[in-house]
C-alpha cells in the first residue's frame, strides 16, 4: 500500500514559489491500478517523482507498506527506490541493442546474470506481448510497441510499484489500448501496484479502479471510478458519461423529467422498463446514451415520465441505486 499524507511541494518561481502539490492525501491499495488525472501543470509528474522518492516534499509523508520514507537515507533509501519503478512519458531505448538487450539492462546493472536473467527477461517480454520481437532493434517497432518494451524494462527487476507517468503520451489514440492492457496485466499477473498519471479522463475510465483528480496541486475528488460516476458534479463523471444535449424545453411534454445515471449490466438493461411496468407509467428516453467504463456498461439518460405514479416510479428507480436528478415537475395528468 502507498499512503501519501499532507504532501506539499513547491519550486522557486519568478516572483513567488510555485506550489506544485498542496496538502495531497491518497491511499493506494497494493495491486491497484490507480489513476491521477488533471490538466497540464496540475502536479501529476511532481506527485509521481515524490512517490518514486526522486524528490523530497516540503512537508508531508510518503509511506510504502507503512514504512515512512522520510527517515530513509543511504542504502535503505536506495533499496526503497528499487521497489518503485518509473516509466517516463518519453522513455528512451538504446537503439544499438536488441529489444531483449534493452529489457535486460537493469538486471545487468544489478549483476543478475545467467538463466535467472534470461527467465526474467522472457517473462516480462511475454507479459507485454513482444516475445516474438526479442531479437529486433527498437527502430523496427512502432512507438506503441517501444512503450511496451519500456514497461517490460521497468518491470524486469521486480518492483512493487510502477509509476506510469503519462504512459500513452505521443502514441496515436488507436494504439493506446495495448499499452493500457499491459499495465493492467502487470497488476493482475505480477501483483504490481500501478500509479498512472494522465490528462485524459477517458484513459482512467478504460483501466483504473480508483482515481484522484488533481487541479492546481490539490486533490479535488477521489474514489472508485464507478462511485464517482454517480456523484453529482464529478469531473470524472462528466468526462466518462454520455453527454445530454436535449433542450430542457422538450421535457415540458411530460409530467416529470429527470436525468438518470445507471451503472452495471442488470441496471442499464432492465431498470427503466421494469419501473414503467411496475408503476404503469409511460417512460421515454429523450436524451443521453450508453457507454462503457472498463468492463462495466454505464448509461446517462434524460427521461420523460407520464402517469399518475410518475413520482413513485422515479423514487423506485433511485432506491434501486440509480442516481436520479429531477428536472421538471408538472401536474401528473394521466389517471391510472
Ligand atoms: N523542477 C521544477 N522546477 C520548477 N517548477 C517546477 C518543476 N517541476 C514542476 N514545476 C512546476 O510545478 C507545477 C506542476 O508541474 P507538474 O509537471 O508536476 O504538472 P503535470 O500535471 O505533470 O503537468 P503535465 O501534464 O503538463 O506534465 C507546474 O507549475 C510546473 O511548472
Amino acid at each position: 500500500m502507498i499512503t501519501v499524507e499532507n504532501l506539499t511541494k513547491s519550486f522557486p518561481g519568478k516572483s513567488s514559489p510555485v506550489l506544485a502539490l498542496r496538502e495531497v492525501n491518497l491511499e493506494i491499495d497494493a495491486g491497484a491500478l490507480y489513476g491521477v488525472v488533471g490538466p497540464a501543470k496540475s502536479g501529476k509528474s511532481t506527485l509521481a517523482r515524490v512517490v518514486a522518492l526522486q524528490e523530497k516534499p516540503d512537508r508531508g509523508t510518503v509511506r510504502l507498506d507503512g514504512l515512512n520514507t522520510a527517515s530513509l537515507d543511504g542504502r535503505r533509501l536506495r533499496e526503497a527506490r528499487r521497489q518503485v519503478a518509473v516509466l517516463d512519458p518519453a522513455p528512451a531505448l538504446n537503439a544499438e541493442r536488441t529489444i531483449a538487450g534493452n529489457v535486460a539492462a537493469p538486471l545487468e546493472r544489478l549483476g543478475v546474470d545467467g538463466p535467472q536473467r534470461r527467465n526474467r527477461v522472457g517473462r516480462v517480454l511475454d507479459l507485454v506481448g513482444l516475445t516474438q520481437r526479442a531479437t529486433q532493434q527498437p527502430g523496427e517497432l512502432t512507438e506503441a510497441q517501444r512503450r511496451r518494451v519500456a514497461i517490460a524494462r521497468a518491470l524486469v527487476a521486480g518492483p512493487a510499484v510502477l509509476l506510469a507517468d503519462d504512459p500513452t503520451a505521443g502514441i496515436p489514440a488507436d494504439e493506446a489500448g495495448p499499452v493500457l492492457t499491459v499495465l493492467d496485466r502487470a497488476r493482475a499477473e505480477l501483483g504490481v501496484t500501478v500509479l498512472l498519471t494522465t490528462q485524459e479522463g477517458s484513459i482512467v475510465g478504460r483501466v483504473c479502479d480508483e482515481v484522484a483528480v488533481l487541479d492546481s496541486g490539490r486533490v479535488i475528488e477521489h474514489g472508485t471510478v464507478l462511485d464517482l460516476l454517480a456523484s453529482p458534479g464529478s469531473r470524472i463523471a462528466e468526462t466518462l458519461l454520455p453527454a445530454i444535449d436535449t433542450p430542457r424545453a422538450q421535457t415540458a411534454a411530460y409530467d416529470r423529467a429527470a436525468d438518470v445515471v445507471l451503472i452495471g449490466f442488470a441496471t442499464v438493461g432492465a431498470l427503466l422498463p421494469e419501473a414503467s411496468m411496475r408503476f404503469g407509467v409511460e417512460l421515454a428516453t429523450i436524451g443521453g446514451g450508453l457507454a462503457r467504463v472498463g468492463d462495466t456498461p454505464v448509461a446517462r439518460f434524460r427521461i420523460g415520465v407520464r402517469g399518475r405514479q410518475a413520482d413513485s416510479a422515479l423514487a423506485w428507480i433511485a432506491d434501486r441505486g440509480a442516481h436520479v436528478t429531477h428536472l421538471a415537475k408538472g401536474p401528473c395528468s394521466v389517471a391510472a
